[in-house]
């Protein structure tokens, strides 16, 4: 029996309906709408998509946004200059500086991404990227949770799959995506979110000798490495859970990390790219933007 689809989607449609009553609620209590202000710097393709989607869906749930794009060649005093103007005008909420920055190979000058990410205003810090709310989350008392993984536990969670006690494999260590997403799923009870955690977790990355046999030991196996269909149907567990992070461009097209068609012979439920993992990051952004929105109102 094929996969069942889990529809990201529909989720995330979902999540923003209650952001948006809940910002109803908000505005009319008195405050300002909630403003979301990006940053972007050159062309990545992925953050382009983001952009584009965030925008939208930002105007639908009443939130504000702003977008500042920046040359490739822009400095880091430029950017560092940029986000302190963001972290002082009362009138954003939250900020987000789009990753990566431009590489020197794609018309960058070499910015230093963390000494910008140290920089943004940790009340303003709707991706929790900054070491404040990196450690909060480490201890299991987050402030924000971070737009991709919370996005994924919320997936789970509202599909009935339980993750406790089982071995969760995260293919991929980064700051955004994987690192979060292991340490969320390895808390203790529900610290980081709806009532899942518990896991039991393996990260896997580049370094990895015998990726094959490590994802296939993996109960839900999750994709976050940025390399087209890498993924495939022998690296999962019969009945295992996949979950593909992935955003890949490939002739114009939208490919996840998963080989899709044979991973869902294979797999129990499955996330499809596009309408899978992205559409929920964009909700818990929106869902952060709302709290950061809320904190400043309150003086935290
Ligand atoms: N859907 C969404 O909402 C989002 C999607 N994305 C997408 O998710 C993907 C990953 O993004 P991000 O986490 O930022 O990526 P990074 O490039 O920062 O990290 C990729 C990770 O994958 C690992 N890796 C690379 N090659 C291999 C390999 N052959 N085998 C095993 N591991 C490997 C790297 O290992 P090492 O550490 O050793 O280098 C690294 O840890 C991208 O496609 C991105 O566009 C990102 C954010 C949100
Ligand atoms: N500071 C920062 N924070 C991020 O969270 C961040 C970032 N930088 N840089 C880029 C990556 C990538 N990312 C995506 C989120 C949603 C979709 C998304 O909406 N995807 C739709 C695409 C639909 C379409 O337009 O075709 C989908 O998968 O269905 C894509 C990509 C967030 N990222």
């Amino acid at each position: 029996m094929p996969a069942t689809r889990l529809d990201g989607k529909k989720i995330a449609s979902e999540i923003r309906s209650e952001v948006a009553a809940d910002v109803e609620t908000f505005v009319s209590g008195g405050n300002h709408p909630p403003q979301l202000a990006a940053v972007l710097v050159g062309e990545d393709p992925a953050s382009q998509v983001y952009v584009r989607n965030k925008e939208r869906a930002c105007a639908k749930a009443g939130i504000a946004s702003r977008l500042d794009r920046m040359p490739a060649a822009t400095t880091q005093a430029e950017l560092l200059a940029k986000v302190a103007e963001l972290n002082s005008d009362p009138a954003v909420s939250g900020i987000l500086v789009q990753l990566p920055l431009p590489s020197k190979a794609n018309g960058g000058t070499g910015i230093d991404e963390r000494a910008v990410l140290d920089a943004i205003d940790p009340i303003k810090d709707v991706d929790a990227f900054s070491p404040v709310n990196v450690g909060l989350l480490m201890q299991g008392r987050p402030r924000f949770l971070p737009c991709t993984p919370h996005g994924i536990v919320q997936l789970l969670h509202r599909t009935g799959i339980e993750t406790s006690g089982k071995h969760v494999v995260v293919v991929g260590r980064s700051d955004i995506v994987g690192k979060p997403m292991a340490m969320m799923l390895a808390q203790k009870d529900s610290t980081c979110g709806p009532a899942v955690a518990n896991a039991t977790v393996t990260i896997a990355h580049s370094r990895t000798s015998n990726l094959t046999e490590i994802c296939r030991q993996a109960d839900i196996l999750i994709a976050a490495v940025g390399r087209p269909e890498m993924i495939t149907a022998d690296m999962i567990q019969p009945g295992a859970v996949v979950i593909d992070v992935g955003i890949n461009r490939v002739e114009d097209k939208l490919v996840g990390d998963v080989a899709f068609d044979e991973a869902e012979a294979v797999a129990s439920a499955i996330t499809p790219v596009p309408g899978g993992v992205g559409p929920l990051t964009i909700a818990m952004l929106l869902h952060n933007t709302l709290m950061a929105a809320k904190m400043q109102a309150a003086g935290k």
